[in-house]
């Protein structure tokens, strides 16, 4: 794990474990030895550690964190490298993350290729960089750019480290080549100012302020996370304490960080949001044994706000896009939107002016669909209707050259359906964004019983192509995302039907973790919009809608947002819905006591009795609806693993990163416990079939001991346990 060569009078520790270098205890311990051996090697002057492949070191293993005090042979590490009698360079490549920089921090000089990124992202894990670094870096940059560096996370490339100290040098070519250069000029030179540990912040009188700013402001930025605060302590000790005493209290912050649910959620979100994207299929192929086609050449179909959406998305990414519209005045209105969008994009630096005008040349506006006849790929985002989605890919299915593969954005709708109005369903299946389609992350992709391997590859290689973070589903109604989202909705209306006012609920989950209430959300994508998509399910399904009722099908239902929608406010674009707006702070929701009004004469309407809801309730309600509904998606394999319905709850629905999902928390819950709630609820509330316990559920908590998240889909075809 550490290769040990001695190259005339330098000793060379080569990192050898890949993919990205991690700190595993071999990798330790094979540093440990290297620098004793080093030391007692009487031709050895200097000692250079590097990393063998694409990195130097992305950081302790993250894997390890879950064994207790894996962590520890770290410090000791660091401190047999700074105390080498014997100059230590570390040349760094790739990346040099957190305990990859402390490692270059315990070592007395650093040197680097320009294309190096540096950092200290273990706040983005819940954690603090544990091996001194909140000690050591702000003694080389000082607490501004150290506080910002640690509590941010965020990886600085070579320039910005060589401005601030951390590297002594930046090269352009081999690393390890310049690390040699550079050891003739340090050999022999005295090593104690090279040593952090006795060095000072040298901005130390100014602590309390940096601090009191910069909590400040990540108080703002980072609500409810303890590690950005954490960090910054742990930054302010290094200026107020001894060394000695500031590292003591660091790795007492570190042990408090690393039990923290925070932190073990984030670690979670982690590796979850890396297992989503390798996708598998039932016949056995996966992403490992499939090459996706190459997509050159592009369509979207439909010019209202998805459709520009995907447009931006794909022109952003340097993929030609002709966008079909029929009506030209919305094609003409979708063209100024998208440019205005990307224009927002330079202003915030995430592109240049240049990157813009080049994405735009690659948008071309079309009125008919025999204009898609020669490109790669067609997403049809439409409105939501299946005669209207069938009669399009009908159309393209003639129009479009053989090998094109056909889209749709259906939010809802069954993919072997919309694929059976074509002669390829092979080619045929559903990419799933979300609402601004250029600012979330997740591409829910949608397989039907007939889609290919080889179209399943080309979009999830698509979505990665631009910047998604994607999650592979197989057909049913609502797929994963809506259909475990919509009992978290239903319970939310319930509750509001039953005693509790919309900001009540809203602030109970914010109070847990999820940026905006549902009522919130509700309010900005549009009371119309829901109203509009009840009244086409309401057709498909031959149902009359009425106001006056509290059941449909046999289920029950809240028409509560029906008549918000019947006053005439339809949210924030109405400066009225579920909350009122004023005109000078149109985004700002402010309680509405014509809500309350309105809510009270429903309910005497109805015959419903108001009662106090306890925040436990709501919290439970929404999301353990939201979990049953979940363990059925995961039974009926619509899902392939939990980790795919977190990634989905956490890129669609913003649920917290260090909550993992509702599948994590419920297993943070506890199975058992989750399942006796459910069952209490379904006596409750019947009429909700939400509410009828998922068998798979039902097994695991049945089981004596609790089973881990990995092992849960095994239980799927057992019938006893
Ligand atoms: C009481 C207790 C006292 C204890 C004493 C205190 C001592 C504490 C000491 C030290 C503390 C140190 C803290 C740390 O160092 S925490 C780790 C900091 N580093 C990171 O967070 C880096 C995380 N990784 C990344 O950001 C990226 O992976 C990156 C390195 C940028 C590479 O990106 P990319 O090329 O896109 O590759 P992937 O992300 O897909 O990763 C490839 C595979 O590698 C796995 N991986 C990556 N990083 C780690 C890691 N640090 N540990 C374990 N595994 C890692 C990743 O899961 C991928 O795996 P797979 O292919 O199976 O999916």
């Amino acid at each position: 794990m550490v290769d040990y060569s001695v190259d005339r009078n330098l000793a060379i520790l080569g990192i050898n474990n890949p993919p990205v270098n991690a700190l595993s205890f071999h990798v330790r311990e094979g540093l440990f030895n290297g620098i004793k051996q080093a030391n007692a090697d009487r031709r050895v002057e200097a000692i250079v550690i590097t990393g063998k492949g694409k990195t130097y070191c992305s950081g302790a293993d993250i894997r390890e964190f879950s064994i207790p005090s894996a962590g520890k042979g770290l410090v000791t590490l660091g401190h047999r490298i700074e105390d080498s009698d014997k100059p230590v360079i570390s040349a760094i490549h790739g990346n040099a993350l957190g305990g990859g920089l402390e490692i270059a921090l315990f070592s007395h000089y650093r040197v680097a290729n320009k294309n190096a990124k540096i950092g200290f992202p273990e706040v983005l894990i819940g954690l603090l960089p544990g091996a001194e670094g909140t000690i050591r870096l702000p003694r080389v940059t000082g607490l501004a750019f150290a506080m910002d560096a640690i509590a941010s996370g965020r990886r600085f490339d070579a320039q910005e480290a060589h401005k601030h100290g951390i590297l002594d040098t930046i090269c352009d070519g081999d690393v390890l080549q310049e690390a040699k250069a550079f050891s003739k000029k340090i050999i022999g030179q005295p090593l104690d100012q090279r040593r952090l540990s006795k060095t000072h912040v040298k901005d130390a009188a100014d602590v309390d302020i940096k601090f009191e700013e910069a909590l400040a402001q990540i108080k703002r930025k980072y609500r409810g996370l303890i590690a950005p605060i954490l960090c910054l302590k742990s930054v302010r000790n290094s200026a107020k304490m001894s060394f000695d005493e500031a590292a003591a209290e660091e790795m007492r912050l570190f042990g408090e960080l690393l039990t923290s649910s925070q932190s073990i959620g984030l670690r979670y979100s982690f590796f979850a949001e890396r297992s989503a994207p390798k996708w598998k299929l039932p016949c056995g192929a996966c992403a490992d044994n499939t090459t996706p086609v190459d997509v050159k050449t592009t369509g979207v179909i439909g010019a209202g706000t998805m459709g520009s959406g995907i447009a931006v998305c794909l022109i952003r990414a340097g993929i030609p896009v002709i966008l079909v519209e029929k009506n030209q005045k919305m094609l003409d209105q979708a063209i100024k939107t998208i440019s205005r969008i990307l224009t927002g994009s330079v202003k915030l630096n995430r592109m240049t002016e240049k990157q813009r005008e080049h994405s735009l040349k690659l948008l071309k506006g079309a009125s008919t669909l025999d204009e898609l006849a020669g490109v790669d790929m067609v997403i049809e985002a439409v409105y939501e209707n299946l005669e209207l989605k069938r009669e399009i890919f009908h159309q393209l299915d003639k129009i479009c050259k053989s090998s094109t593969l056909l889209c749709s954005n259906t939010s809802t709708l069954d993919i072997d359906n919309i694929a059976s109005a074509t002669q390829r369903p092979d080619k045929v299946v559903g990419t799933h964004f979300f609402a601004p389609a250029y600012i979330m992350r997740l591409l829910e992709n949608v397989y039907g019983t007939k889609t290919s391997p080889t179209t399943v590859a080309t979009v999830m290689e698509l979505g990665k192509r631009i910047g998604k973070i994607c999650v592979l589903v197989k057909t049913c109604y609502a797929f994963v995302a809506n259909r475990t989202n919509q009992p978290f909705g239903a319970e939310a209306s319930f509750m509001v039907e039953e005693g509790a006012l919309p900001q009540d609920v809203d602030t109970v989950l914010e109070n847990f973790g999820m940026p905006m209430g549902p009522f919130k959300v509700s309010d900005l994508s549009g009371i119309d919009v829901g109203w509009r998509i009840r009244q086409e399910v309401a057709k498909a399904l031959g149902l009359k809608l009425t106001l006056e009722t509290r059941y449909r099908m046999g289920e029950r239902i809240t028409t509560l947002a029906d008549r918000l929608y019947e006053m005439g406010r339809y949210g924030i674009k109405t400066g009225k819905g579920w909350y009122r707006y004023e005109p000078t702070n149109p985004r700002k929701p402010i309680p509405d006591p014509d809500v309350a009004k309105m809510i009270q004469k429903h309910c005497m309407d109805m015959g419903i009795e108001r009662r106090n809801i306890p925040a436990q309730e709501v919290i439970e309600r929404c999301l353990f609806s939201a979990i049953n509904e979940s363990f059925r998606v995961l039974e009926q394999r619509i899902a392939e693993k939990p980790e795919d319905i977190d990634v989905i709850w956490q890129y669609g629905f913003s649920f917290p990163r260090y909550g993992g999902g509702p599948m994590f928390y419920a297993s943070q819950v506890g199975l058992k416990k989750v399942f006796e709630k459910i069952c209490i609820f379904h006596e409750q509330f019947p009429y909700s079939s939400h509410w009828v316990p998922s068998d798979l559920l039902r097994k695991l908590a049945s089981h004596s001991t609790e089973i881990p998240m990995d092992k849960w889909t095994q239980f799927i075809s057992s019938s006893k346990l």
